[in-house]
């Protein structure tokens, strides 16, 4: 129990009708979760308006509502609280029932179109390494310390972030690492969190659909930074050109990291092989099992924010050549036939681009590189003819077949994946919708030493169509496949 008016500090309000003193149970934004005597949220979504369900949160029991525009006929004994922006109350009501967890917590949040869930996951993995308590919200899985739970998004609404940072204060928790997507800062996700650092990846192509345009894209990613406060750190990759106009406006202390020019924290590749990278990290050498020149942006990225927390360098060193690879991104396995088989979650033109040149930087081109690609329905389609394209170009053969059509018709998406194609590539390419079926063909077309790319599903163990999720693991599918065909 939580009075009302202790929930909204901090909260800009308009006007209030009825008393501030009621004690609140729990918050809801979704009328179908509320109980007797909690608060309801009104948001207006993308599908929906929540402000059309707050008579239902009040017959299940709401005794108080935040909402942007006030009901014409107010119920007595409901208090009515109107805000300009109700994703943003939210944000700092969540924050107000569970405490301001963030303030007890070194928060560090990562965005950028690549790079966040490796990023963010490595630096949960160095830290609890280093013998912290450390927390984590990725795209593949909530960690309280070492407890486990699943993840839905890659950054969840403001109310289960700070019932996750809650549960890492009672756990003791010290260091979080968090992915900051930009639905997630569009949608005030983050609001009101006390961030101590912020890291930017990169920015390229991704959600056109949702942001229509890519200046609106980039604007959102920099509220994240806009946000940081003056105690705070931003670091960011200036090799991307989109780095430094992250810094802009934030307040907070501005670090720089580069492998292709001057910054705060520099990174030179002396060796990238399968076997990972050997790097000159400013003036150390550090050795990593992570592949690709991607990876060492990855690296650079952790190896700066370990130290503006405070980590000692040798130690970082150290830490950093212990990392194992993050789930679905660039794991491999290799058959008893020497047929390599590497499951990535390149599921943006760019990350499909590097990963495809680094397999093609390390390889001898003795050997076939046969793709194994999609692109997910119901989000943006500008993104399908680009993967096309890329994945011919930079691959001997291809199969183009589905990656969660979800409401979309399967052979629709891959038309518009196939447009991409240019004449000369044709023949490279072919087309099977099934994704179980377009691996067995990649399995029986390699021969020993040929290398097998299955890209844009990741960690992902589902298949989503038409709202269902059937299980499905490419790398679970691609190890049982090879081990049949020896047989
Ligand atoms: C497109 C999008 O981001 N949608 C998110 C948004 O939903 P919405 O705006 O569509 O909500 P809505 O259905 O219109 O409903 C509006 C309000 O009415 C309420 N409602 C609705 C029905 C009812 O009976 N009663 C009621 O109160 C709803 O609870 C909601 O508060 O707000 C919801 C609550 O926070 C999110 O769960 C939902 O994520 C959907 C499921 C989703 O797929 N999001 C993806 C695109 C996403 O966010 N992805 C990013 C990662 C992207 C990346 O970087 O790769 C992420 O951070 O995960
Ligand atoms: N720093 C990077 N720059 C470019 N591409 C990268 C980088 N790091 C990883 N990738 C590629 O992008 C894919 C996705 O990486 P990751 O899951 O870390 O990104 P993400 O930003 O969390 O994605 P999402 O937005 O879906 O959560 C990887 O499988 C790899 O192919
Ligand atoms: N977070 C991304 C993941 C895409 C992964 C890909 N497998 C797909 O389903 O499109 C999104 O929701 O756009
Ligand atoms: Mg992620």
């Amino acid at each position: 129990m939580i009075a009302l008016k202790d929930l909204l500090y901090k909260v800009t309000i308009n006007v209030v009708a009825g008393g501030t003193n009621l004690n609140v149970n729990a918050v809801a934004f979704d009328s179908r979760q509320v109980k007797t005597n909690d608060l309801f949220v009104a948001i207006n979504g993308l599908l929906v308006d929540g402000h059309k369900y707050i008579d239902v949160a009040i017959e299940n029991g709401a005794n108080s509502i935040v909402c942007e525009v006030l009901p014409e006929k107010l119920i007595a004994g409901v208090t009515y609280v109107e805000v300009d922006n109700t994703h943003k109350a939210l944000a700092v009501i969540a924050s107000n029932f569970y405490n301001n967890p963030s303030e007890n917590l070194r928060l560090v949040g990562v965005t950028g179109t690549n790079g966040k869930t490796t990023t963010a996951s490595l630096l949960y993995q160095l830290f609890k390494n280093a013998g912290y308590k450390v927390g984590l919200l990725s795209t593949v899985k909530i960690m309280v310390d070492n407890t486990e739970y699943k993840a839905t998004h890659t950054t969840p609404d403001s109310l289960t972030i700070n019932s996750y940072l809650k549960m890492m204060n009672d756990e003791g928790v010290e260091f979080c690492f968090m992915e900051v997507s930009s639905h997630g800062i569009h949608q005030h996700r983050t609001e009101g969190l006390h961030f101590e650092g912020g890291i930017f990846t990169n920015i390229t192509h991704d959600h056109l659909d949702y942001h229509k345009t890519f200046a609106e894209y980039r604007d959102v990613k920099k509220k994240f930074f806009d946000g940081l406060s003056k105690d705070a750190f931003a670091v960011v990759n200036v090799d991307d050109k989109n780095g430094l106009f992250m810094l802009q406006n934030t307040k907070a202390k501005k670090y720089t990291y580069a492998l292709k020019q001057y910054a705060d924290f520099k990174c030179q590749i002396l060796e990238n092989q399968f076997s990972g990278l050997l790097l000159k990290v400013n003036d150390s050498e550090i050795w990593t099992r992570l592949i690709g020149e991607f990876n060492a942006y990855n690296v650079l990225a952790i190896y700066a924010t370990a130290e503006l927390l405070g980590l000692e360098k040798v130690e970082i060193l150290r830490l950093i050549s212990d990392l194992k690879s993050v789930s679905g991104r660039f794991q491999y396995i290799v058959s008893n036939e020497k047929i390599t088989a590497i499951v990535d979650y390149a599921h943006t033109p760019d990350a499909l681009k590097n990963v495809l040149e680094t397999i093609n930087g390390i390889r001898t081109k003795n050997e076939a590189l046969i793709t194994v690609v999609g692109c997910g329905g119901d989000r943006d389609r500008t993104k399908r003819p680009e993967m096309g394209q890329i994945a011919s170009v930079l691959s001997d053969k291809v199969i183009f077949t589905s990656d969660n059509p979800r409401s979309e018709k399967p052979a629709d998406i891959l038309t518009e994946i196939e447009a991409g194609v240019a004449p000369q590539n044709f023949k490279k390419t072919l087309t099977i919708e099934d994704r179980k079926q377009a691996i067995k063909t990649a399995c029986q077309m390699a021969k020993g030493n040929d290398i097998i790319l299955i890209a844009g599903k990741g960690h992902e163990t589902y298949q989503e169509v038409n709202g269902e999720r059937s299980h499905f693991d490419d790398l679970e599918t691609v190890t049982d496949l090879l081990k049949q065909l020896e047989k």
